[in-house]
């Protein structure tokens, strides 16, 4: 469970790109974070992960907040980025053993991971080269293969499924099942609605640093008397015209 309660951020000390923002995203379920371009979303998603410091509020995860116990926070959670341009001067299976070794995943158990889901997620040809000559899907991989090694309750994906083929975003979108059904975290960010309307049991709606909704899609609808797509509702809440 990830609780997030009463956070601002500013990054000039003038506008808040996060207003008041609380939601609390529970356990057994796949929660899709939707807002246009601009809206907040990554800026929450790095505070949530402890890459960007919170002005005001607090984020807990699993009960441990982020800033006070950050080492403990990130021992339960696992995050894929929207870009995945690091550690370009490692190969994939230098990356994925970095990761495993950090985590303290067993050396028999990091084996047959890896091996599972590089040929999953087809890139077993390309661990022994280097990332910086992966394509862009290709390091969506390795970054989502090496937050599977270590099994954490709670996923974090900021775009995760962004550049993957249809095969690997199918597999994805199972292991996100997956992981929800045995009663686990996940939190997504997407511009695809269409999947999110798919997959996602709640979604929470941003723009402008504030959150506009938080609940399933039917309440959505409910809430705006409409049946129509998630897509038309979306695109109607977000209207700054
Ligand atoms: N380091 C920064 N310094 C100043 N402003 C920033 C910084 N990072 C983000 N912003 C601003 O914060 C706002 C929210 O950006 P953020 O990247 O969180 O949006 P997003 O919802 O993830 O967008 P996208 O869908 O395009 O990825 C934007 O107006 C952006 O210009």
């Amino acid at each position: 469970m990830i609780e997030i309660s009463d956070v601002n951020k500013s990054f000039d000390g003038n506008q808040k790109i996060i207003e008041d923002l609380s939601l609390v995203i529970p356990d057994g379920k796949i929660i899709g974070f939707l807002g246009p371009n601009g809206a907040g979303k990554s800026t929450a998603i790095n505070m949530m992960t402890g890459i960007l410091p919170i002005d005001d509020g607090t984020i807990t995860l699993n009960g441990i907040d982020i800033e006070k116990d950050p080492l403990k926070a990130k021992q339960n959670f696992g995050f894929v980025p929207d870009r995945s341009d690091i550690f370009l001067r490692l190969k994939g299976m230098e990356y994925l053993n970095f990761i495993a070794d950090i985590y303290q995943v067993p050396a028999e158990e990091r084996q047959e991971k890896i091996t599972y889901y590089a040929k999953q997620f087809a890139i077993d040809h390309a661990l022994g080269n280097y990332i910086q000559s992966y394509s862009h899907g290709m390091r969506q991989k390795i970054m989502i293969t090496s937050v599977l090694l270590h099994d954490p309750d709670i996923w974090i994906l900021d775009e995760p499924l962004t550049g993957l083929d249809p095969k690997s975003s199918y597999a994805l979108k199972q292991m996100m099942r997956e992981h929800a059904d045995k009663g686990k975290t996940v939190f997504f960010s997407s511009h695809g609605l269409e999947v999110v309307e798919q997959l996602c049991d709640e979604v929470a709606i941003i723009n402008h640093g504030r959150l506009l909704f938080y609940g399933t899609i039917e309440e959505l609808q409910d809430e705006y008397h409409t049946d129509q797509s998630l897509e038309n509702v979306f695109l109607e809440l977000t209207n700054d015209a």
